[in-house]
C-alpha cells in the first residue's frame, strides 16, 4: 500500500480546494494508497511536519496550493533530504510552475499522474541557501506575489496580481546592479530581473523560450531602465513573443549568477519573500523527483 502525505494551503487561489478533499481522499484510496493529510495554518509550519512525515517513511508528498506553498514543501524536502517524489495539485492563483508541467485544473487528470507513479528528475535553482523551484526575482512588479491582500486573491484571482502591479508603475525607480553570469558582468540601471527555472512567470508562458526545467541552467531575463510607454510596448511583445529581441531586454542563460545592487533590495522567490540582494543563484541539476503526466 503507497503512503501519500496531502500537504494543502487552505487559503491559495479561490480557496476552494479544501471542498475538493472528499474526492482527493477517495480517489488516492481507490488506487490502494493511505492519505495522511496536514492543514496548512501559516507561513512556516510545514518543514516540522514534513520531517514527522520523513519519520514515518512515507512512498510520495502531494501538495495542493500554489507556488508559494510548492517552495515552502520542496524547501523542507530538501533541507530534510527526503528523496520521494512530489505531487503537485495546482490550487494557487498563478500555478506556474504546475502548469509548464501542464498540470490544468483538472482534478482527477492529477491524481492519476501521481497514481500513475511515472516521475522525472527536475532541477531547482539555490539562492544564498534557500532552493526556489520557479523563479527568483527583484524589482519592478516582483514584490507583487508576496505583497498582494490574500483576500483579494481568493475573489479576483489573478486580476489581484495584476492591478496590484500596475498601482507600482508610476512610482518605481530604477536599480543599479551589478551581475555577474558565468563570468559574463553586465552592470546597468535596470527595472527588474527574473532568474528562471521554467519559463512560464505569472502566467506568461513564455517568459524565457529557450527554459528547461533539467538543462543545467538558469534563465535570466533582464528588463532595462524604460519610460512606462516603451514597457507598455514591452509587454505586448511578450504576447507576441518577441520580447527577447527587444533593445530593453537582456536574456541569457548561466548555471552561476551573482546579483548585487548599491542599494537595499528584497527579493521574492517562486511568489513567496525571499533574501535581500546580494543574491548567489546556482543550478542544482536534477535534484527533485516531480510527478509526471
Ligand atoms: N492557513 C493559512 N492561512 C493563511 N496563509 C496561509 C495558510 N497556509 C499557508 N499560508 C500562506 O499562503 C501563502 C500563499 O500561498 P500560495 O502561494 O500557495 O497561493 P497563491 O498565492 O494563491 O498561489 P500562486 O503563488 O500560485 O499565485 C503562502 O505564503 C503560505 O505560507
Amino acid at each position: 500500500m503507497k503512503r501519500h502525505v496531502l500537504i494543502y494551503n487552505p487559503v491559495s487561489g479561490d480557496a476552494k480546494f479544501r471542498f475538493r478533499l472528499d474526492e482527493v481522499i477517495e480517489y488516492l484510496q481507490l488506487s490502494g494508497g493511505m492519505v495522511i493529510a496536514f492543514r496548512t495554518r501559516q507561513k512556516g509550519d510545514i518543514p516540522a511536519f514534513i520531517l514527522q512525515a520523513k519519520e514515518l517513511g512515507v512512498d510520495s508528498i502531494i501538495v495542493a496550493g500554489g507556488d508559494g506553498t510548492v517552495h515552502e514543501v520542496i524547501n523542507a524536502m530538501l533541507a530534510g533530504e527526503i528523496d520521494i517524489p512530489l505531487g503537485i495539485i495546482p490550487s494557487g492563483t498563478c500555478n506556474d510552475f504546475a502548469s509548464h508541467l501542464n498540470f490544468g485544473r483538472h482534478l482527477p487528470g492529477c491524481l492519476s499522474a501521481i497514481t500513475g507513479g511515472m516521475w522525472r528528475m527536475v532541477d531547482v535553482g539555490r539562492v544564498n541557501g534557500e532552493y526556489f523551484l520557479n523563479v527568483a526575482s527583484a524589482g519592478l512588479l516582483t514584490s507583487v506575489a508576496h505583497t498582494v491582500d490574500i483576500s483579494l486573491k481568493n475573489t479576483l484571482g489573478k486580476m489581484a496580481y495584476y492591478l496590484k502591479g500596475l498601482g507600482e508603475l508610476p512610482s518605481f525607480r530604477s536599480l543599479h546592479v551589478k551581475v555577474t553570469a558565468d563570468g559574463q558582468v553586465i552592470e546597468d540601471d535596470i527595472l527588474l530581473f527574473l532568474v528562471m527555472n521554467s519559463g512560464m512567470v505569472g502566467s506568461f508562458p513564455t517568459l524565457a523560450p529557450e527554459a528547461k526545467i533539467d538543462d543545467g541552467k538558469l534563465d535570466l531575463l533582464i528588463v532595462n531602465k524604460c519610460s512606462i510607454s516603451e514597457l507598455m510596448g514591452l509587454f505586448i511583445s511578450i504576447f507576441a513573443g518577441r520580447h527577447t529581441f527587444s533593445n530593453h531586454i537582456r536574456y541569457l542563460q548561466a548555471a552561476n549568477i551573482y546579483i548585487e545592487c548599491d542599494e537595499p533590495v528584497e527579493s521574492d522567490l517562486d511568489g513567496e519573500l525571499g533574501p535581500p540582494l546580494p543574491l548567489s543563484i546556482a543550478t542544482v541539476t536534477n535534484r527533485l523527483k516531480v510527478f509526471r503526466l
